[in-house]
């Protein structure tokens, strides 16, 4: 029965009437938990409510047959319901919220077995929230779409767009993309969920993408992505009768951003959320950064996938939501433009200028709520007055700083004075308007009323006084009726039914009944103890008192509605203005990092510059400051000059625990701050745009996706190698650890040459292999630094200090010893490695520079295959191991076979750089 959708009963066991309905509107969403209204409560049924039992723990019982076996169902308290949905939503589920559209009597008079008539009002997917509770205030919650346009691209290759809206904030992007940085931009913009058309979905090559995202995709029919109407929707949606005036955007852009669009409809069955038009981001207009790298360098949230820990968390100083989040998003998405990282600074500058005043303005940006979220909801008809409230607060903020930059508004840079212009234009007289109506305590939905101020409508306090007024005179009643008939205990009592009623003991009941009260009070319903009257005058009262109520309750409703108006009215200038905040909360935010961890501003053009003097790295020197360890040493890091051609790679050997790591992140993160429009942690930087930032740290397994730890290392050493460009930046860490010594060395060395030789970047290597410092007297580009140590007493004191020249030793035994490996073993491993050593000794690793052709000429030379770069010309082993057919051989002809081999080996020099 598992599916009732696509069964039809047979006659004797016809479903109910509502279970008909259930299942015709389940059938309609058939890839969505329902949540089907009865009551006070949502219910679910089916499949549905054994997998909503499941995920929120909650009880499971039955409700009925259908096809003669028992329906499963489970419910959640409508009040309850968005802790619930928060649940199904982080957990990857899909919510199609279904209301009773009419009045239960109605139904009634259509006859017996009518249902009330239920829709579905909304579909709850990961991508279309606005519930404050349902969303990281910090984060934003991207909607995305992927349109792919077959063959049309250079070469005969697909075209590919992504297009991305947060239906909270009403940000709406497009940009092309290719197969080849897809990951990379997914990565950036992080959506919650992603729509592909069907097609794209069943994609072999989009399978490993698409299980990459947290929230998975969702596929949706072609139609959604029809290229025909595309245009067609977007100028519907925006109100427009062409499209023109938006931008240029190519025809695979606006099937991707229409797709967002239908999706957008479809969820919110109609209403329209205020969207910014589309913005169109075009190729190169941010640093590229792969998924691994975010990940490596944990840019907004840690490996473990949670924020603290991360950068964005270490330097996160904003007062609001949407200045944290637009903190991420240029975090995520670093600029290369020079030109537009320098207006960011300039803000920065301004805010540094402003001195002890900068906390006045931090405290105005904090008195403002997150408005583009209230006005999100507000907009989509789930705003309730606090979200007014929040509009009027925020515009008031907006004035009052609008007022505050005034007063230095020749000095302003262009950012800033763009702000101010935005918040000065925000409707001032719309923000008193709100103030004037709303009461300071407010309750959470329009529907409970009073928030309406006493005194901003006469009528509405007319109304509140009579219905307040009516409950005096109730109690005024109940006094004159228990004085009149002598009953003390005679009380004045409301229920649904009744209405007001009269209430006295039973043994005074029947004297109501009598001759002395002459028909005034009516008699009602006789309980266990107690009767139960009515007077004329009572009835009246509870008509006056209930129209009263209800009068005022409308009332409220009609100024709600009043300045909803206002606010959808205003809505484009209140967006602009909560974007022009979240600006001047960054900037703010910012100097204040900068100040008080003592940043500077680095120099930002389009050379091949990367100079960094005493850089730290950020998270490191706030960890280590926390504990109060050793302060953090600063490094300097140069792999490139105003007048460079191609930048230099420094290979960096030292001990384990050294800081290896942390200086090749700290130069990365110090790029992606810089190119954010931040300050930077270092006493000077000079970088160059950087294009693509990669970088490949540390090792771990990918289980999920079943590769091993160093196949995921070669997945991503490869596409560095076949991507970067002398724009980017390169960061290896430990490349070929995660396999035999030998096999790792020598990727290790032909990813350095290759590098070096091919790519051209400015890149950071650190390793283990000793052997490459060699590289250094063949390769131009390439120098050798060190993380110094001091050997004390036997054990090993780490300095942090990078300085040029090469390790000569690990310390690994050493390390080891610090971290508590038991002494008989530290001793054994010690009498291993001079053993080993002492072989080392005989056949020099030196020598390998010397049996290598560079690796320009063993690229010149493709056809000598791919092991001669490493492999000498002449190699009697080879030879006669090719020789060799196994099939043909006689158990005798094989061991005789080895042996000669054997010996052939005996009589060769060795090979390898360790014995
Ligand atoms: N510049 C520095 N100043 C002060 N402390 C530092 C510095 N760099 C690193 N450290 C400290 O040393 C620890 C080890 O650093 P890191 O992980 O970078 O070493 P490593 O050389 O990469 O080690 P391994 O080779 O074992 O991976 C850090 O966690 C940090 O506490």
């Amino acid at each position: 029965m598992k599916d009732p959708a696509n069964e039809s009963p047979p006659p004797s066991a016809r479903p109910t009437p509502m279970m008909e309905q259930y299942i015709e509107i389940k059938t309609a969403n058939p890839d969505c938990l329902l949540f089907y209204r009865m009551g006070d409560f949502y219910e679910l049924f089916f499949d549905d409510a054994e997998t909503a039992s499941r995920a929120l723990g909650i009880t499971l019982t039955k409700r009925g047959k259908h096809l003669g076996e028992d329906i499963p169902m489970c419910g959640v308290p409508v009040h309850a319901a968005n802790d619930y949905l928060q649940k199904l939503i982080a957990l990857g589920h899909r919510v199609a919220v279904c209301e009773q559209t009419e009045d239960p009597a109605e139904a009634k008079k259509r006859g017996g077995r009518s249902v009330v008539r239920r829709d579905v009002v909304r579909l709850v997917t990961p991508g279309t929230i606005t519930e404050e509770t349902l969303l990281d205030a910090g984060r934003s919650n991207y909607l995305a779409a992927l349109a792919r346009s077959r063959g049309t691209g250079d070469h005969g290759a697909d075209r590919l767009a992504l297009a991305w809206v947060d239906i909270s904030t009403g940000e709406f992007r497009v940009a092309e993309t290719d197969a080849a940085r897809l990951s990379a931009d997914l990565a950036r913009v992080d959506p919650r969920e992603l729509l592909v058309p069907d097609s794209l979905f069943a994609d072999e090559t989009m399978r490993d993408l698409v299980r990459a995202l947290p929230a998975g995709a969702t596929p949706l029919p072609a139609a959604f992505f029809d290229g025909a109407t595309a245009a067609g929707r977007l100028a519907a949606y925006f109100g427009l009768g062409t499209i023109d005036g938006l931008g240029a955007f190519s025809r695979v852009e606006l099937q991707a951003a229409s797709a967002v669009l239908a999706y957008v409809e479809k969820t919110q069955i109609g209403e329209r959320p205020p969207l910014a038009r589309p913005l169109r981001e075009s190729d190169g207009d941010v640093m590229l950064i792969d998924a691994a790298t975010r990940a490596n360098l944990e840019l907004v949230r840690t490996l473990a996938g949670e924020r603290r820990g991360s950068l964005l968390a270490a330097i996160d100083r904003t007062v609001t939501g949407a200045g944290s989040r637009l903190l991420a998003g240029r975090l995520s998405s670093p600029s290369t433009d020079p030109d537009a990282i320098g207006r960011r600074l300039d803000s920065i500058d301004f805010m540094l200028d402003l001195g002890p005043a900068r906390a006045k303005v931090r405290a105005m940006l904090a008195s403002g709520p997150d408005l583009t979220r209230a006005l999100s909801r507000l907009m989509l008809n789930r705003g309730g007055p606090r979200d007014l409230a929040a509009i009027g607060a925020g515009l008031a903020a907006a004035r009052s700083l609008a007022a505050f930059l005034e007063r230095s508004a020749s000095t302003l840079p262009d950012e800033i004075l763009a702000v101010a212009a935005d918040l000065a234009a925000a409707p001032a007289v719309l923000a008193g308007r709100i103030a004037a109506a709303l009461d300071d305590e407010l309750p959470l939905l329009r529907r409970d009323g009073g928030f309406v101020r006493a005194g901003f409508d006469g009528e509405l306090d007319a109304t509140r006084a009579l219905r307040d007024e009516s409950r005096q005179v109730i109690a005024g009643l109940q006094g004159g009726y228990a004085a009149e008939t002598d009953i003390r205990a005679l009380k004045i009592r409301h229920n649904n039914v009744l209405g007001y009623f009269i209430e006295v003991p039973q043994q005074h009941g029947e004297r109501l009944l009598g001759a002395d009260f002459a028909g005034r009070y009516i008699h009602r319903q006789t309980m266990a103890g107690a009767m139960r009257f009515v007077t004329t005058e009572l009835a009246e009262l509870e008509a006056r008192i209930a129209s009263a109520g209800d009068r005022a309750l409308a009332m409220e409703s009609a100024i709600f509605d009043a300045l909803l108006a206002d606010v959808a009215a205003e809505a484009e200038p209140i967006r602009r203005a909560a974007e022009a905040l979240a600006v001047l909360d960054l900037a703010a935010a910012l100097a204040e990092l900068a100040d008080s961890e003592g940043w500077s501003r680095p120099a930002i053009d389009r050379s091949l510059a990367f100079e960094i003097e005493a850089g730290r790295h950020p998270v490191v020197e706030q960890a280590l400051k926390a504990q109060h360890a050793d302060p953090f040493v600063a490094n300097d890091c140069r792999l490139g000059s105003a007048e460079a051609e191609a930048g230099r790679i420094w290979l960096v050997t030292g001990p384990n625990m050294a800081g290896k790591s942390t200086f090749l992140r700290q130069n990365a993160l110090i790029a992606v701050l810089a190119q954010a429009g931040s300050y930077v942690p270092a006493r000077s930087a000079h970088i160059g745009v950087v294009d693509r930032l990669f970088s490949r740290v540390g090792a771990a397994d990918d289980l999920a996706r079943g590769r091993s730890t160093f196949m995921v290392e070669m997945v991503e050493t490869a596409s560095i190698l076949n991507q970067a460009s002398a724009r980017s930046l390169v960061i290896l860490d430990e490349i070929g650890r995660g396999t035999a010594t030998f096999d790792g060395l020598s990727i290790a060395w032909a990813a350095i040459e290759h590098l070096h030789a091919v790519n051209r970047s400015r890149g950071l290597f650190a390793t283990h292999y000793h052997e490459l410092t060699a590289l250094s007297q063949r390769l131009p580009r390439l120098d050798n630094v060190t993380v110094r140590v001091k050997e004390w007493e036997g054990d090993v004191v780490f300095l942090h200090e990078i300085v040029a020249g090469a390790a000569d030793r690990s310390y690994g035994i050493q390390v080891a010893k610090l971290a508590g490996l038991p002494p008989s073993v530290v001793a054994r491993a010690r009498d291993v490695l001079s053993r080993l050593e002492e072989s080392d000794r005989r056949t020099p690793a030196a020598t390998l520079i010397d049996d290598l052709p560079l690796f320009a000429a063993a690229l010149a030379k493709p056809a000598a295959g791919s092991s001669a770069a490493a492999a000498p010309a002449e190699d009697p082993l080879g030879v006669a191991l090719d020789a060799i057919a196994p099939d043909d051989l006689t158990p005798r002809e094989a061991l005789e076979a080895l042996y000669r081999l054997k010996t052939l080996r005996a009589g060769q020099p060795p090979k390898g750089a360790r014995g």
